[in-house]
């Protein structure tokens, strides 16, 4: 049998319970099933009242598929007699979506030209339906003594069947194997509460098992404990006399040979726990609000007086305490009993921040993010959308966190590119996903930043056209907390330093800070832009470089821990391979290493200041879980005098002993092909050098460059940012680049170096003959890497120079129909990579 085709998209519905005077017997129901893949229209029988988010089951062929209830639609399609339409099934799990949140994801799959199920693909946990598996449980103590008289015999066979479990349940699946009439009699048990269904999440990851420790006994003055021992006992009792073991030790820097000792002197018991997933990866002490600086507290009364949907730019300079603004805008949302998202660039990375959060709002605090496993994502969601109040921190994905009672959303670091989603589809921004959700919730959306996008900067200060305020507030925190002042920064031409002898990666003042570093006892920070970009090898002899064999990109150079033989890398699509004794090229056993990543830093501190104590903070040396927090740690606890990184330095370090930062070389940063380099130069140069002087010492900058006239450059030392976004937005403007325009763009790639060209030029000629007046198209062209991980890449782009004009013409669906098979495209709508 069939199943019914498709319904139409965009059917209106009414998003609340049905009106049982004016029932709506149809329902569009998202079917997954890992062939097809879709909307179908059911019918609701009139004693299930579905409603949209609603897990049902459904008749689907010869099975039962679960499927989620997404509209209400008045008529069922034209094309299908309502005699044709099978009912639903059953309610499985009612309610898993918040109001309005079909309403997002349309829109999402709308202004991003993608598919809605790509759309769901991205919001949901993964295997929501696939894998969930539909129980059957008894409820014990609704069924009567004389249950068997009330009952037929199919719905009499189940309860007898259930009654034989342990548990009092079985998985859906087993019963229907068991007793083929199963179907027939579960409906009757269903209506009488005797017996209730739900899913089971996939797979329930096992509790995991940890070692506690719990204080027995408090040892008296004369007792023979060493210093270390007691203080670790008294460290325990102020937490409450108990702790898991690792944080225990954490706390107290001790090894657990101590913890073993006291054990055996009977002060302590260890022993195994279950570790609930949901709970706190350290134990925090609370902390109280602060008193505001005038003008943090500014910034909080407008954002407090806001009821409505509305954008708040908060431009505050690095060190100006913008955290405890949103920490204090977020305390009396919970307070009303709504819920607050604060979305960041990558967790990993700001664990501080995360840490701030926690101590102010403790468990109501719940972290969101891609790098959870599934059954955790799961958890997440289900507990998410009880509607608790609550505070959800998460990356990009988190924006589409089922919070039922939003009343705030806030994206630090707003200007940060992790916010975009280059692919999959659909190509999404954070922030612009965020906008909407503030408008359906309706709430204010706070986008905070010491370096604003110049997109945000454009919707604050663009001219108020006839009646229409600017799209968003700005807000400003022009100073650091306690008006410490910025750090001075200190340009260092590179060309003269080669002039006058010096062949070292350090410029002389550059050394000359290092070497003061320790006497001081202070610490710093040394930026290496762009991991591996030019860490390449190549052959003295004939001059090859040795290159990825899949990629168009030169392997970068490794050097793994000891003797080990070298690797090198590709950083497109990870291929590696030992590093090879001779030329592949003319076999000449001479090879060049070429460029300056954190590790060739390294080596040179090693040789030049080798009293220097270094920690490396880059992809390599984070790759594990909890290694950023655990390198961070030890830097903030003073084990090093240095921390030498890449973009990641970059990101929310708040060390108040921090006093120098030293750029490497900052001409990697705006020498890339795109027209955003030197915006994106400008932001990451400001929030590096933000790093220094945060404490009561004053800060220094030595930024060592090729170009010391490049106007990135002049604007980072005068620290004016909104000057340097205007200089920017008045050259973009004749060109007509964003915010002037809107930009998408088409990434065709295939196996085929024709074959892409061809479908590149075919997709070209095709969109040519639809353009509407105002729109260039760019291209085809091969893309700046023409090859990656073995796929041929090129690409269209597009110029709506009415950014007003929207997509609506744009042909998505017969373009990606004209690619046929083994080319694929991407469409990527505002596009922050050209590349
Ligand atoms: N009102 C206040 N009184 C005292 N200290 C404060 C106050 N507000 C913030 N701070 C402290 O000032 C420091 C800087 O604050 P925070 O990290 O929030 O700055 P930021 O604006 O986010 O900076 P960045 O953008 O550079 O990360 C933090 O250590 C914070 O605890
Ligand atoms: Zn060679
Ligand atoms: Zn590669």
């Amino acid at each position: 049998m069939a199943p019914p085709p498709a319904a139409s998209p965009g059917a209106d519905y009414n998003p609340d319970r049905p009106n049982p005077d004016r029932p709506n017997p149809w329902v569009e129901v998202l079917v997954d099933c890992p062939q097809i893949q879709g909307l179908f229209t059911y019918a609701i029988p009139p004693h299930l009242p579905v409603a949209i988010g609603d897990i049902l089951t459904v008749p689907f062929g010869h099975q039962q598929l679960g499927a989620i209830a997404i509209a209400l639609p008045s008529a069922p399609p034209p094309d299908l007699s309502p005699s044709q339409i099978k009912a639903v099934i059953d309610i499985v799990n009612p309610g898993f979506f918040p109001r309005h949140y079909w309403d997002l994801l349309r829109q999402v799959a709308q202004y991003y030209c993608t598919p809605i199920m790509a759309v769901i693909r991205t919001a949901l946990p993964p295997g929501l339906l696939g894998r969930s598996q539909r129980r059957i449980r008894l409820n014990a103590p609704a069924i009567p003594p004389d249950a068997e008289v009330f009952l037929r015999p199919a719905a009499l066979q189940l309860l007898q069947l259930l009654r034989q479990s342990k548990t009092g349940e079985y998985s859906w699946r087993y019963l229907q194997q068991q007793m083929p009439t199963a179907q027939r009699g579960l409906p009757d048990l269903l209506q009488r509460g005797w017996v209730s269904s739900y899913l089971e999440p996939p797979s329930p990851p096992r509790p995991k098992q940890q070692k506690a420790v719990t204080l027995v006994r408090q040892p008296d003055p004369t007792e023979p404990l060493t210093e270390r021992q007691r203080q670790l006992l008294a460290s325990l009792g102020r937490s409450g006399g108990d702790l898991w073991l690792s944080h225990l030790l954490q706390q107290c820097h001790a090894s657990s040979s101590i913890v073993t000792t006291l054990a055996k002197k009977g002060f302590v018991v260890i022993q195994e726990r279950e570790n609930l997933r949901s709970e706190a990866e350290h134990p925090l002490d609370r902390d109280q609000p602060k008193a505001l600086s005038p003008h943090q507290a500014a910034a909080l009364a407008y954002i407090q007086g806001l009821t409505q949907a509305q954008t708040v730019l908060l431009h505050g300079v690095t060190g100006s305490g913008k955290t405890e603004v949103y920490l204090q805008a977020i305390a009396p949302v919970l307070q009303r009993g709504q819920s607050a998202l604060v979305l960041v660039p990558e967790i990993g990375l700001t664990p501080q921040l995360t840490d701030r959060f926690r101590q102010r709002f403790g468990s109501q605090v719940c972290v969101y993010h891609s790098a959870l496993s599934d059954g955790e994502r799961y958890d997440t969601w289900r507990q998410m959308l009880q509607g608790d109040p609550q505070v959800v921190i998460g990356t990009r994905s988190a924006v589409f966190a089922p919070l039922p009672h939003l009343g705030l959303v806030i994206l630090d670091e707003e200007h940060d590119s992790s916010f975009k989603q280059s692919q999959p589809q659909p190509c999404y921004h954070a922030r612009t996903v965020a906008q909407w959700r503030s408008q359906l919730a309706p709430c204010p959306l706070i986008l905070g930043s010491a370096t604003p996008a110049l997109e945000t900067w454009h919707q604050a200060f663009s001219d108020p056209r006839e009646g229409h305020p600017p799209p968003s507030h700005y807000l400003s925190l022009p100073s650091r907390i306690y008006d410490r002042p910025q750090p001075q920064i200190r340009v260092i031409d590179m060309r003269q330093e080669f002039h006058c002898g010096n062949r070292s990666i350090f410029s002389r003042s550059l050394r000359n800070a290092l070497e003061t570093l320790r006497e001081t006892g202070q610490q710093g920070l040394l930026f290496v832009p762009r991991r591996g970009h030019s860490t390449f090898v190549s052959c003295r002899s004939c001059g090859e470089a040795l290159d990825c064999p899949h990629c168009d990109v030169s392997l970068s150079h490794h050097q793994p821990h000891g003797g080990a033989r070298s690797l090198l890398r590709c950083h497109y699509c990870h291929y590696a391979s030992v590093q090879p004794e001779q030329c592949p090229h003319c076999g000449s056993p001479y090879l060049k290493f070429f460029g300056s990543g954190t590790q060739r830093v390294t080596q040179e501190l090693e040789r030049h200041l080798p009293d220097l104590r270094w920690i490396r903070f880059d992809s390599d040396t984070t790759r594990t879980k909890g290694a950023h927090r655990a390198l961070l740690t030890q830097f903030a606890q003073g084990e090093a005098d240095i921390l030498v990184g890449t973009q990641m330095l970059t990101k929310g370090i708040d060390l108040p002993q921090v006093t120098l930062v030293g750029v490497m070389a900052a001409d990697g940063l705006f020498h890339l092909p795109d027209f955003r380099a030197g915006e994106q130069a400008c932001q990451t140069l400001l929030q590096v050098a933000g790093r220094a002087g945060r404490g009561a010492e004053p800060g220094q900058v030595i930024l060592q460059t090729y170009k010391p006239d490049h106007e990135v450059i002049a604007a980072v030392v005068r620290q004016g940012y909104g000057d340097y976004l205007a200089q920017e937005l008045a050259q973009r403007s004749p060109l007509h680049y964003p915010p002037y325009s809107q930009l998408v763009l088409l990434r065709i790639s295939s196996l085929e170096a024709d074959r892409t060209a061809q479908v590149a030029e075919a997709l070209g000629q095709f969109l040519t003959s639809r353009l509407p007046e105002s729109v260039l198209l760019l291209g085809p062209a091969p893309a700046p890497i023409l090859r990656v991980a073995r796929r041929f890449r090129w690409h269209l782009l597009l110029k709506l120079c009415d950014p007003s004009l929207g997509l609506d013409w744009f042909p998505a669906l017969e373009l990606q129909q004209r690619c046929g098979p083994g080319v694929a495209l991407t469409i990527d709508v505002d596009p922050l990579s050209l590349s």
